[in-house]
């Protein structure tokens, strides 16, 4: 019978079938950030085991970094001793650390491909559940816990159950202005945030493989927030001229070797899918969540719906809720909702294609007063390339707040930046559950050109409105 593209690859690293429905597999790679690691090294250290592929096993800083300066020192207690604690762990195993400061730091996510270490069949892990954004290279990536951190780090292999397969094929393509980030909200908004648990999606069709590298990330990325444990799309062209960029890539014979064998990774015509979804995309535009999850998003044409929209008990409850968190009235146009914040970054879009998205639409035009427009590069090469080509001119112009220092920032608060109760923000993160950018935030996930357009306004808009 015909494997889809995961499968090819889980069965090219399993390196034991055991009896209990797990499956041993091997891991190429394992990123780690200063979040949920220090217990594992703990453990490891307390089992007196070591480390057994340090040179497979690459860090980063990105949760607590500040971004107002590269000289800045966290403030925060706890995240203060994550960042120590993550530098003298590195140390101690002798594992490459990127940190803040650093030529090549950045959101985890988002400093794997840039620096090539991330290629089609591989399989990644990282203590982090938007893993999955490196799907996009055909690789199987996936977030794992702290106790699977310690497995890997001690063993390079992990325990795993099967995947389900799952496709979401998007046929034609996207119109003009309408993004990877809209593309993957309509999805969350129909199969729901559980739609894909226990499986792995692929991405087919038309719009997909007219997708950059960037944009497969971005979809990868929320790939989570439908539930499922990775998101992927088969290496081609696009993948292949990408890589061909990325340092450490081989050459000649070597490179046209690998290439071949990625090309032999894409899904047999008959592998099976236990679970599919199709979507037109000429039925899409840009999407803005209204709620406490990214499932409940909508067009941003449309209106804030009413809890009777919903199915009577748990659907219903929740958007009861979650439009008195979002402090909401059904029936407003989701064009009349003012923010006071808009963020742009993250690694679903802090990539260079996004800040030029936001450029496009910011140049020669100025941000409302009063609105304050933070821009978090989400890697310190992502800052360079904006600067290289101008683009800080632009938000400087324009009034923007371009960061110096790059990582998660606002998508998580868990740095110094963040809203006070009751602010609400147009941001191009991935969550938006009550308090996510800092108690009593208020969170509209967006695609980076209706971030920019919206930071114009003052209110939800897309760059169509300007
Ligand atoms: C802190 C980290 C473990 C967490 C995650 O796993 O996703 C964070 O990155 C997030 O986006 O909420
Ligand atoms: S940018 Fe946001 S979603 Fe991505 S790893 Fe950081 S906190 Fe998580």
């Amino acid at each position: 019978m015909g494997r889809t593209l995961a499968q090819k690859t889980w069965d090219a690293h399993v390196v034991r079938h055991s009896g209990d429905g797990d499956d041993l597999l091997y891991i190429d790679l394992q990123l780690l950030h200063e979040v949920n690691t220090p217990q594992a090294f703990d453990r490891l250290r307390a089992a007196g085991r070591t480390v057994r592929r340090p040179d497979l096993t690459v860090g980063t800083e990105d949760h607590n970094t500040p971004t107002l300066a590269l000289d800045r020192v966290i403030k925060d207690r706890e995240g203060r001793r994550q960042a120590e604690l993550m530098r003298s762990n590195c140390a101690e195993f002798g594992i490459p650390l990127h940190r803040f400061g650093d030529r090549d730091q950045g959101i985890v996510h988002v400093i794997a491909p840039e620096l090539g270490l991330v290629r089609p069949g591989m399989t990644v892990v990282c203590c982090d559940s938007h893993t999955t954004t490196l799907g996009a290279f055909g690789a199987l990536a996936f977030g794992i816990g702290s106790s699977q951190v310690e497995h890997v780090l001690a063993t390079q292999t992990l325990p795993m159950r099967p995947l389900r397969q799952m496709s979401v094929t998007v046929d034609n393509v996207l119109p003009t202005g309408v993004s990877a980030k809209d593309l993957v909200l309509a999805l969350i908004a129909e199969v729901g945030t559980a739609g894909g648990q226990g499986h792995v999606i692929e991405y087919r069709g038309e719009a997909v493989r007219a997708l950059s590298m960037e944009a497969r990330m971005t979809l990868c990325n929320m790939s989570v927030e439908a539930g499922s444990r990775a998101g992927t799309v088969a290496p081609d062209e696009t993948t292949f001229a990408y890589l061909a960029r990325c340092p450490g890539m081989p050459r000649g014979a070597e490179w046209e070797r690998e290439v071949a064998y990625w090309r032999a990774l894409a899904g047999d015509a008959d592998a099976r899918f236990d679970k599919a979804v199709t979507l037109d995309a000429r039925t899409l535009s840009p999407y803005v969540s209204w709620g406490t999850n990214p499932a409940q998003s909508v067009p941003l044409d449309g209106r804030v719906p009413a809890p009777c929209d919903f199915a009577p008990g748990t659907q219903r409850d929740a958007a009861r809720r979650a439009l008195a968190y979002m402090d909401l009235e059904p029936g407003t146009a989701l064009r009349d909702v003012a923010v006071d914040t808009v963020f742009l970054g993250s690694c679903t879009n802090g990539r260079i294609e996004d800040l030029r998205a936001a450029a496009d639409v910011l140049r020669g035009r100025k941000v409302a007063d009063g609105l304050h427009m933070m821009i978090v590069p989400g890697s310190a090469r992502v800052r360079r390339q904006a600067v290289e080509e101008g683009l800080d001119r632009v938000f400087a112009e324009a009034g923007a707040d371009f960061r110096a220092g790059a990582g998660c920032s606002m998508c998580a608060a868990l740095n110094e930046d963040r809203l006070l109760p009751g602010q609400r923000a147009a941001s191009t993160n991935n969550r938006n559950f009550e308090g996510r950018q800092g108690r009593g935030s208020r969170t509209h996930i967006v695609s980076p050109a209706v971030a920019a357009a919206t930071a114009v306004t003052g209110r939800l808009s897309s760059p169509t409105d300007l």
